[in-house]
């Protein structure tokens, strides 16, 4: 691997920003085998380990593109930070921090009991299943696929076009999801959902199984690196209170019970989903014009080799070999 700190103001140049970058992945890739794919929805189970793959895209769109980029995964839990712009978008920022908090659990993503042993007033953050399946009750519509449409429109307007569904993934969930439903029920019984338990179990099962890749995931981190408008037009496509929320929860709650972590050795908001991706969202930084993407980026991960938490592990460690070198931390 290429060793040290650059002098970076010498290589801003697109090739060489490529060649580290290459390098990077290279070395980080043999850290998959430090993890494992998810097992419990068991369509996972068939991604490869040693994919590794990143997106960056750049405010001026430069893009660098390494490792195992073209291959589509499910965005799982990414989805919940759509979900929740869109719910704001949807029904007003008020009427969902009333209803849903900003704490971050320090729980497992999937865990149901602090909601029981804290008896909470309302579900900790959008961000844990709990607090996602409540926002997705709170989608206008009456069928899954109405609730889906805002979250399908968003994403095009974002990427320019429609991601489509992985059936097989969403079946595969929609049938092994007993914490899932055991989580639901609770929320039922606590008065926390709007809208019918199975069909908010449906779109929520329906929204984790969007096939996406990390071209997508870099797009969306930069739009909201930009705080919610399009970098080219810089035509205003989320509120940007609304972006400016999403990217405070990220950081806090983003990365399950290792956000603090990921703050402190990456410093950049993110979120993680058991496929194995990642977006990372780096604002532009003032103070070194030398430095790579000064002016903001959105980064996409692939990894599906998870760590203990859930989160890509050789995703993780390669995130936080880039912000070190290009100090992306917001810190
Ligand atoms: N952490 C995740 O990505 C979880 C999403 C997954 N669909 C679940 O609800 O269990």
């Amino acid at each position: 691997m290429v060793q040290g700190t650059a002098n970076w103001s010498t290589q801003l140049n697109k090739e060489w920003l490529q060649e580290y970058v290459d390098d990077w992945v290279r070395f980080y890739r043999k850290h998959t085998s430090a993890g494992k794919v998810a097992d419990y929805i068991p369509m996972l189970k068939e991604a490869n380990p040693d994919h590794l793959g990143i997106t960056i895209i750049g405010s001026n769109g430069t893009k660098i593109r390494s490792g195992d980029v073209d291959i589509p995964f499910t965005i799982q839990s990414i989805s919940k930070v759509i979900s929740f712009i869109v719910a704001c978008m949807e029904r007003g920022v008020g009427y969902m921090l009333d209803r849903v908090d900003v704490e971050p659990t320090g729980e497992a993503f999937n865990s149901i009991m602090h909601l029981e042993m804290r008896q909470v007033k309302k579900p900790f953050n959008p961000f844990v299943n709990a607090g996602a399946i409540t926002v997705t009750s709170m989608l206008p519509g009456k069928t899954s696929d109405e609730k889906l449409e805002p979250m399908f429109q968003l994403l095009e307007e974002m990427l320019g076009y429609r991601p489509s569904l992985n059936v097989d993934v969403y079946e595969s969930e929609r049938d092994s999801s007993m914490r899932n439903r055991a989580i639901g029920y609770y929320l039922l019984e606590t008065g926390f959902l709007e809208s019918d338990l199975n069909i908010t179990l449906e779109t929520y099962f329906k929204q984790c199984s969007i096939e996406i890749t990390v071209d997508d995931l870099a797009l969306i981190g930069l739009i909201l690196a930009n705080d919610g408008a399009d970098p080219k037009t810089q035509q205003e496509i989320i509120p940007r209170q609304v972006a400016r929320i999403a990217k405070a929860l990220m950081l806090t709650c983003g990365m399950y019970d290792a956000s603090g972590k990921f703050a402190t050795y990456v410093g950049v908001p993110a979120k993680s989903g058991v496929s194995g991706g990642i977006i990372a969202v780096a604002p532009p930084r003032v103070r070194d014009e030398s430095l790579p993407f000064i002016n903001g980026c959105g980064i996409g991960v692939f990894g599906p080799s998870l760590d203990e938490k859930g989160n890509s592990v050789a995703g993780i460690r390669l995130l936080r070999h880039i912000a070190s070198q290009w100090d992306l931390s917001i810190f």
